[in-house]
C-alpha cells in the first residue's frame, strides 16, 4: 500500500511553492509520493491566459525533479475535469493505495463552489496547507461550516489512513508567498520560451499529454 498525496492545480506555471508544500506534506503526512494533477482546465477559472497543458506539464516536470513528486496529466487521460469525478475514478483504479487530497488555504476558501464538494470529503481525507494572505479566509470558509466538524489536530497527521471520513487537517509550515499569478506577471511569455533540448523533445514531439511525464494508468481491477 502506498500513501499518496494528490495536489491538483493549474500549474500555470509550476513554481517553488508547489514543490515546497509537497515536500512539507510528504513529511507531515508520512507520504510515499505526491502526485501533481495538472488540470486540463480548472472549471472555475477562465481559459484565457491558461498556457497549453503540455507547457504546464513540462514546467511541473522541471519543478518536481529529484523529489518523490509525480507530475501527471491524469485528468486529461481520464477525460475528467471535476475533482469529484477524478477522485472517484482514481480510488477505483488504485484500490491498494491510500490517497489524501492536498490544497492551499486559498482553495479551501472557495471549496464550497466545487462540484459535489461534500462527496470529495467523503472520498478521502483533506489536508489544507497554510498560504500567506488566505488563512483567515480559509478558517471562515463556507465549507468550514460543515467540514470544520471533522477536524484533526496536526500532531496526529501521520495517522490519516486511520481516520474515518470526512476528515480535515490544517497544516502550517514556513509561509511561502510564491504564486503563479506573480510568475505570469513577471514573465507572461514563460510558456513560449525555448526549453532545453531534452525537455523540448519530450513535450513537442508527442501528443498531449506526453506519455513519459504522464503517470501510466493500470487497467481497472477485475470486478
Ligand atoms: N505558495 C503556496 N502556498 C500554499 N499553497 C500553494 C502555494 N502555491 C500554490 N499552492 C496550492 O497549490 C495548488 C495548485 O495551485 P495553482 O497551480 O493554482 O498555483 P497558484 O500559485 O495558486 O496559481 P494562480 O496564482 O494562477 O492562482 C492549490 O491548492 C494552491 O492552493
Ligand atoms: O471540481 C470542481 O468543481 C473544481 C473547481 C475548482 C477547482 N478544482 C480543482 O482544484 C485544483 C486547484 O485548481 P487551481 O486552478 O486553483 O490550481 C485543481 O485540481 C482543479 O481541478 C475543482
Amino acid at each position: 500500500m502506498k500513501r499518496i498525496g494528490l495536489l491538483g492545480g493549474s500549474f500555470n506555471p509550476a513554481h517553488e511553492g508547489h514543490r515546497r508544500i509537497s515536500l512539507f506534506a510528504l513529511d507531515a503526512l508520512g507520504l510515499d509520493e505526491v502526485w501533481w494533477l495538472v488540470s486540463p482546465g480548472n472549471p472555475l477559472k477562465p481559459s484565457r491566459g491558461m498556457a497549453p497543458l503540455s507547457a504546464r506539464l513540462a514546467s511541473a516536470g522541471r519543478m518536481a525533479r529529484h523529489a518523490p513528486i509525480v507530475p501527471t496529466a491524469i485528468e486529461a487521460t481520464l477525460g475528467t475535469r471535476f475533482t469529484a469525478d477524478t477522485l472517484a475514478r482514481l480510488v477505483r483504479r488504485f484500490p491498494n493505495d491510500r490517497f489524501v487530497w492536498l490544497m492551499g488555504a486559498d482553495n479551501l476558501a472557495q471549496f464550497h463552489q466545487w462540484k459535489r464538494w461534500r462527496q470529495i470529503a467523503r472520498t478521502l481525507p483533506i489536508a489544507v496547507i497554510a498560504r500567506p494572505g488566505y488563512d483567515a479566509a480559509a478558517r471562515s470558509a463556507v465549507a468550514m461550516g460543515w467540514l470544520g466538524r471533522f477536524g484533526h489536530s496536526p500532531g496526529t497527521a501521520r495517522r490519516w489512513t486511520r481516520w474515518s471520513l470526512p476528515a480535515l487537517v490544517l497544516l502550517h509550515t514556513y509561509p511561502d508567498p510564491t504564486s503563479a499569478t506573480a510568475r505570469r506577471a513577471a514573465d507572461p511569455d514563460w510558456h513560449r520560451r525555448r526549453l532545453p533540448r531534452a525537455a523540448r523533445d519530450r513535450v513537442t514531439r508527442r501528443p498531449v499529454p506526453p506519455e513519459d511525464t504522464c503517470l501510466p494508468l493500470p487497467p481497472p481491477p477485475a470486478p
